[in-house]
């Protein structure tokens, strides 16, 4: 595991279109493009978010930056935050959408569909 950990440390600026690759390559050389079926994604997907959610259940409000956690924990989100990253990053891809793009114009439509009333406030 540490291996994984000094090897991914080393990259930096990681880019939606840099997973994409590497997963598309993961999977091509497994042969398992065949199972990677947008349906088959999705569900993969969702498979992953409840395990992120299992994370959380039961431990009440999590203060943020995750100060009282141990390492283990941590480590444990990572995975669970990267799968889920990982299948909607393959998702994109099979339905031939550019997901990094696509988010740019969403952020905008978002800030469209909800000005800025009052500077100050930070809600
Ligand atoms: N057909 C598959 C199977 C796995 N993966 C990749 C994407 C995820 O990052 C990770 C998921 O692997 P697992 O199904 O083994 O799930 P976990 O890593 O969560 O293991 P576990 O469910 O045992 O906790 O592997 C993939 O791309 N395509």
């Amino acid at each position: 595991m540490e291996n994984y950990r000094e090897c991914s440390k080393k990259v930096k600026d990681v880019s939606l279109q840099e997973l994409r690759d590497r997963l598309a390559e993961f999977a091509r050389v497994r042969g398992w493009d065949q199972y990677h079926s947008p349906r088959n994604l999705l569900l993969a997907l969702v498979g992953e978010v409840g395990e992120l959610s299992e994370i959380f259940q039961w431990k009440g409000e999590v203060e943020k930056g995750l100060p009282n956690w141990s390492r283990d924990d941590k480590e444990h989100l990572e995975e669970e935050l990267s799968d889920v990253l990982l299948y909607l990053v393959q998702l994109a891809d099979v339905c031939g959408l550019d997901l990094g793009q696509a988010a740019l114009t969403k952020i905008l439509k978002n800030a469209q569909k909800y000005p800025v009333l009052n500077p100050t406030s930070t809600t």
